[in-house]
């Protein structure tokens, strides 16, 4: 099998298990992997399609500036942009972009202080913190609507070859060194904000109840 159809069916792969999580609502939602650099290229999902179901029109081979390498008919992701940011900057082979409830409401919650922090929680581990006191930080930037200047405030934010932003009202990219490192980064993000909102519920449902 060549390169290509190798890192075609690992993507459809993640794709089909973050569809199976039901985070591609309204279309939302872009996914790439690297598949070679020296000139850099990688697949990247179609614009506006319904990333829950499999077609032979799913990717596209896009270069450094995210443009097809070869004439399709489908377009690239209107965030393809991002993607490159990654790709461009880093050696990371992977990076995921899902909208959910939780990553939107735990962006505005914590918008204004650009940035979400989380101390204490075993799933930190899963970006390499294993320091008793290891913090993690992930970044919130603003929903640019031009996607240039979105990519451009996204990529001020990648450093190191795995990592994760937060898009204000918007949702999440990570990035890692391969398929399985990126989809383990956002597995455990989402974990942290499930874990995050649940934890001031239940806290103020029992502010409630005993200021009763
Ligand atoms: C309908 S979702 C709005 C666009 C977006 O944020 C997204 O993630 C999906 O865009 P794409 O062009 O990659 O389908
Ligand atoms: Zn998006």
């Amino acid at each position: 099998m060549s390169l290509v159809v190798d890192r075609w069916n690992e993507l459809a792969e993640i794709k089909d298990e973050l569809a199976d999580r039901d985070w591609f609502m309204g279309t939302s939602g872009n996914l790439s992997i690297k598949v070679k650099d020296h000139p850099l290229e990688f697949l990247v999902t179609a614009s506006g399609k319904d990333k829950r179901k499999r077609t032979n029109s799913d990717f596209l081979l896009v270069d450094h500036e995210g443009h097809p390498v070869e004439k399709e008919e489908s377009k690239p992701s209107a965030e393809t942009l991002l993607h490159c940011e990654v790709y461009n900057r880093v050696s990371a082979g992977c990076s995921l972009h899902v909208h959910t409830v939780a990553n939107n409401v735990v962006s505005e919650i914590w918008g204004n202080h650009h940035e979400v922090v989380f101390k204490g929680q075993e799933l930190i581990k899963a970006f390499d913190l294993w320091e008793e006191d290891a913090v993690l930080r992930i970044p919130i930037i603003p929903n640019h609507p031009h996607i240039p200047d979105l990519a451009e405030a996204f990529g001020e934010h990648i450093y190191s070859d795995r990592g994760a932003v937060l898009i204000r009202n918007h949702g999440i990219t990570v990035w890692g060194r391969n398929g399985f490192e990126a989809k383990k980064l956002l597995e455990a993000c989402e974990f942290l904000f499930q874990y995050q909102l649940s934890l001031m519920h239940a806290k103020n449902s029992l502010l409630n109840s005993t200021n009763i």
